[in-house]
């Protein structure tokens, strides 16, 4: 047994998996041998899903008979129609409404009585919970903007239909590709700290409605998946405060705070990720004629390489490219887990398929020969 400690599990191996690769120094990413550049170009969520949970790509009538079983699953069951209704109305935080309702989709789900390690029910599970959640976002953000949610449409695609349920209309043709990709781009990356807390959940043989449960509150935090929020919140206060961004982050960075969307503990060097949606974002701020935000990014971007020598992750540019498509920003973080959701499901079904307990230690620092003391006495 090494005594050797590394905080944070900092390049420890504790799995094989043949789901996604990264390379860190390179600024590589690839989905089952799959480069993310073709992906995001090429394939829809749903493709990329099929991928993830199937091992390969799909034929046209694999990929048209899948994308028919996905939106066959959107609706939701009344309770949890109800749940996120009753969360909006208290105000509750999105990624918490998420979270509930990753744990409220088991009471409905057929199969919810299967053993854990069942491969084909875990299979028709992970389909349904990733059909269901964006419905579950859909209707929390509406119930508290004060509208009525929206059913979603089985003629539209994933990307599509989650715009259309959050805004009543369907998306512009560029707006819902836009989405799309954000989604293929955010479906896995290796054994984030989210992914992992989801694969430790299985691996104690506890089912995978319970993984996704840990793996949203995991993703909520702002070392993770609530970085991209709290990037748009800091171009804002840019904004509204007429000041040059620079500046700004001078100032954090003096106070000795971090900048969000800013490092990773695996890229040396710019996430791949990151080169699209900065590309994405441009795109939007040409088409509106505004290139406000994406500008004021490049100009965050040069001075933390140079000032740090730290470069953006992906929840950099996701911030300007969703704000240009008008969505509200603290649904930013739960769109990463409607994505995030086809990832974790994948890595929880490999855990299955090989599972041993993950339990690692810590060195206790504390004393061992304390002398027990009467409660009276203490
Ligand atoms: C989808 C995702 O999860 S991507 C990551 C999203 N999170 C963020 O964008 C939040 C901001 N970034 C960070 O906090 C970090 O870069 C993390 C959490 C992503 C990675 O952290 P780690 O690998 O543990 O690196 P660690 O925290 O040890 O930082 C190394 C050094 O870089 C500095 N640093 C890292 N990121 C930043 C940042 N964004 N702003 C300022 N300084 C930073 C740290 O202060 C530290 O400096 P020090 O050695 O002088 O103390
Ligand atoms: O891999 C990580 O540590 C964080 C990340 O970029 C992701 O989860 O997409």
């Amino acid at each position: 047994m090494s005594d050797e400690l590394k905080r944070g599990l900092e390049g420890v191996l504790v799995a094989e998996s043949d789901l996604s690769f990264i390379d860190g120094d390179e600024g590589k990413l690839v989905y089952r041998g799959y480069a993310i550049e073709d992906l995001a170009e090429h394939a829809s969520y749903e493709e990329t899903l099929y991928l993830l949970w199937n091992g390969e790509l799909p034929t046209e009538a694999e990929l048209a008979e899948f994308e028919d079983a996905m939106a066959a699953e959107r609706a939701l069951d009344d309770g949890t129609l109800e749940t996120m209704r009753r969360l909006a109305e208290a105000d509750e935080e999105p990624m918490a409404a998420m979270r509930t309702a990753a744990s409220a989709l088991s009471a409905s789900d057929p199969d919810t009585d299967a053993d854990p390690t069942d491969a084909e029910a875990n299979v028709r599970k992970a389909r349904r919970i990733t059909a269901k959640l964006p419905t579950a976002l859909a209707a929390f953000a509406r119930v508290r903007d004060g509208e009525e949610p929206v059913a979603p449409r089985e003629d539209l695609d994933h990307a599509a239909n989650f715009l259309y349920m959050l805004n009543g209309e369907v998306p512009d043709e560029v707006t819902a590709d836009v989405f799309d990709q954000a989604l293929v781009l955010h479906a896995d990356h290796g054994l984030n700290a989210s992914t992992f807390s989801a694969t430790v959940t299985a691996s104690t043989l506890a089912d995978i409605h319970s993984a996704v449960t840990s793996a949203v509150g995991t993703l909520s935090g702002s070392l993770h998946g609530g970085a991209n929020a709290n990037v748009m919140r800091m171009l804002q206060e840019v904004d509204e405060a007429d000041q040059d961004p620079v500046d700004w982050v001078k100032e954090a960075l003096a106070e000795g705070r971090r900048v969000a969307g800013f490092g990773h503990r695996v890229y040396n060097v710019k996430d791949p990720r990151a080169k699209i949606l900065g590309d994405r974002s441009e795109a939007l701020g040409e088409a509106a004629g505004d290139l406000k935000w994406y500008e004021m990014s490049v100009a965050i971007e040069e001075f933390m390489a140079e000032e740090k020598g730290l470069a953006p992750n992906v929840d950099f540019y996701s911030a300007s490219t969703y704000y240009q498509m008008g969505i509200p920003i603290d649904a930013y973080t739960p769109i990463f887990a409607i994505s995030r959701v086809g990832g974790w499901t994948a890595h929880v079904m490999e855990q299955y398929e090989d599972n041993r307990l993950i339990r690692p230690r810590a060195r206790y620092v504390g004393e061992t020969d304390a002398e027990w003391v009467p409660i009276e006495e203490r």
